[in-house]
């Protein structure tokens, strides 16, 4: 998270004043994260985070995000759990945003993920993916093949900026993505940013997820192409197959993986390297003035996706075919 909007005392301690959770004692903004502004707070009752929905987030899918959480945390998966405010809502709105608390998660994101923390993720992914099986609420992903070139225009010819001809090269990348997109794979309630930051660990056991503010219906095999991307590779850009088959193997033993999902793995991380490369690209070129972010480096996506471009089939990612 960041902080992209500042809150004043006495209108944070109003706004907490109408939760049953005791008055408020002490708030500090977090650093970590892009996407919202986030903002530790201690009460009379213990720890809350409180999110304030920046501008990625519609707030008519907040409703989805917060009955997810509620449906997951139910269901024992260790994710925050939403408090609602006296008048029972879960949504309130502060400093002009649409906001919400919910429970604090104890834990820490591990920064160099080994191949155990690996296969604890592709669990906990997988999980989550059954765990969401009965939740009756659908959102389309918005940053799905189809939001992708959109989404790229807002960079456009800038993106040269960052590394000369990428224009172009996301340009072709997007042909091939739009007419390889795999079609038909089973779909249900994916977490869609279940980056290393995301997952809490005590003792190098998977303790909690977080952040679930990409989270929409779409297939199971894009989050494990996503988190292959976010966890398998090294600082220098390669490819850990150790990491890339400890996650597979995790994932498995909780969820088999379809010989369709597996064949689409290859496009499916094209694809989820290409959404992250876009979002960082946009980022990168739209820091807002005043804000406490740091932006995420988006040639490492692009770096992620040439590797893929030379994929063949599933094997290259450890997984026997
Ligand atoms: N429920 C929680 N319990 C404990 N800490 C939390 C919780 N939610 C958020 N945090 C803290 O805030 C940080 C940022 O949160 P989060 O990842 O949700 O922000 P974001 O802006 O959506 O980030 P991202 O860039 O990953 O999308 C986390 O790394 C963690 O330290
Ligand atoms: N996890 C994302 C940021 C949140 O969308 C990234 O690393 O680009």
């Amino acid at each position: 998270m960041a902080v992209y909007t500042e809150v004043a005392d006495e209108e944070l301690s109003a706004f907490i004043d109408t939760y049953d959770i005791g008055k408020l004692l002490s708030y500090k903004g977090i650093a970590e994260g892009v996407e919202n502004s986030n903002f530790l707070i201690h009460t009379e009752t213990g720890h809350y985070i409180l999110t304030l929905y920046e501008k990625r987030v519609d707030p008519n899918d907040l409703p989805f995000f917060l009955n997810l959480m509620q449906h997951l945390a139910e269901r024992k998966l260790s994710c925050p759990l939403p408090v609602a405010a006296r008048s029972g809502a879960l949504l309130g709105t502060l400093a002009g945003r649409p906001a919400a608390i919910v429970t604090f998660l104890d834990g820490m994101w591990v920064r160099r993920p080994r191949p155990e923390h690996c296969e604890e993720l592709g669990r906990g992914m997988a999980a989550l993916h059954l765990a969401g099986a009965d939740f009756n609420m659908v959102r389309r992903n918005a940053l799905d093949v189809d939001g992708w070139r959109p989404l790229f225009n807002q960079s456009g010819e800038r993106s040269n900026s960052v590394v000369p001809g990428l224009a172009e090269e996301i340009t072709r990348e997007l042909d091939f993505l739009e007419q390889n997109w795999p079609k038909d794979l089973p779909t249900g309630v994916i977490h869609a940013d279940l980056f290393p930051d995301n997952v809490f660990f005590l003792s190098n056991k998977l303790s909690g997820l977080i952040d679930f503010y990409f989270a929409c219906t779409d297939a199971f095999a894009y989050d494990v192409a996503i988190c292959l991307n976010a966890w398998c590779f090294e600082p220098d850009g390669s490819l850990n197959v150790t990491k890339a088959r400890a996650m597979m193997n995790g994932y498995r033993q909780v969820r088999p993986l379809s010989q369709a999902e597996i064949d689409a793995l290859p496009v499916l991380a094209r694809g989820s390297a290409l959404r992250f490369l876009l979002t960082r690209l946009y980022d990168w070129l739209s820091v807002p003035e005043g804000a406490l972010v740091t932006p995420k480096d988006p040639v490492e996506y692009l770096k992620k996706l040439r590797f893929h471009q030379k994929v063949e089939t599933a094997s290259s990612y450890g997984l026997s075919l």
